[in-house]
């Protein structure tokens, strides 16, 4: 019997999560299709970071189904088990290795499972350096490949963590905040390298800086109080009487 398919890549459903008593999510439903990227959007504290915790394993909820591809229930996998089905990461900080080269950085990612010092002094494989080579190019770092990374921009550093994880092959990525701290070119080259992304993984990117949010061009979701307070167009969330009484508006 063949699987059914749907659009569908993943599906949050009633998911609540209580803090002592408060619901940090409350009754939360969303679904993502493969190769979507969505926006979330929401003032501070409305669960935008419990719902990527509630994703990658980080936060159990109390309530609700999460389901990766229709068939993985993530509330029931740890972390691991939840990054080894395809789910990837990235926090606002870079956790990038500053000492090594840019090119070494993902080689470390892409041998992730040798450890750092065989992977460093083990050859790399023809197919290695052209896999790297790729990654240079997607996260437009080909030019400073020999640098340390401890040289790089803070929206240099970034792109190379992006291209670490995409160096894992993730179905989904997650991105807190990345245009958190970038001037404003960088701001725009980052949704260009996300929308780049999304051409064959989904992306779920958490933002409050509207212009960007604007730039990505996707559909948009307010959270607000850990619920869906609007979904769709970018102009159509931001005319809301509600999202803009609770978050434009202020
Ligand atoms: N471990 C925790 N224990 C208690 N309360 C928590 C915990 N984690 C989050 N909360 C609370 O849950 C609510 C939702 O927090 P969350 O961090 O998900 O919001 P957010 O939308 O990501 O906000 P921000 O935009 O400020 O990052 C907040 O009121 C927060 O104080």
């Amino acid at each position: 019997m063949t699987e059914p398919v749907t659009p569908t890549l993943l599906y949050l459903d009633n998911v609540t999560v209580s803090f002592d008593g408060f619901k940090a999510l409350n009754a939360l439903s969303l679904a993502l299709d493969h190769t979507e990227m969505r926006a979330i959007i929401g003032p501070n504290g409305a669960g935008k970071t419990t719902m990527m915790d509630v994703i990658t394993g980080k936060t159990r909820p109390n309530q609700g189904t999460v389901l990766f591809e229709g068939k993985h229930d993530l509330t029931s996998l740890d972390e691991a088990e939840i990054a080894e089905l395809g789910i990837g990461r990235k926090f606002q900080t870079p956790t990038v290795f500053d000492m090594h080269s840019i090119e070494d950085n993902l080689l470390l990612a892409l041998k992730g499972e040798r450890g750092p010092f065989s992977a460093l002094l083990s050859r790399h494989t023809n197919q290695e350096s052209e896999r790297i080579d790729a990654l240079l190019e997607r996260v437009r770092l080909t030019a400073h490949r020999q640098r340390r990374a401890g040289e790089l921009s803070h929206g240099q550093k970034q792109w190379l963590e992006i291209g670490m994880l995409l160096a894992q092959e993730p179905k989904l990525l997650l991105v807190d905040e990345p245009a958190a701290g970038m001037t404003d070119q960088e701001t725009a080259d980052t949704a260009d390298l996300l929308r780049d992304i999304a051409k064959t993984r989904s992306v779920v990117v958490v933002e409050h800086d509207m212009t960007f949010v604007r730039e990505l061009d996707v559909k948009v979701t307010c959270l607000h109080e850990g619920s869906v307070l609007a979904e769709g167009p970018l102009d159509a969330v931001s005319a809301n009487e509600r999202v803009i009484e609770v978050y434009l508006g202020r």
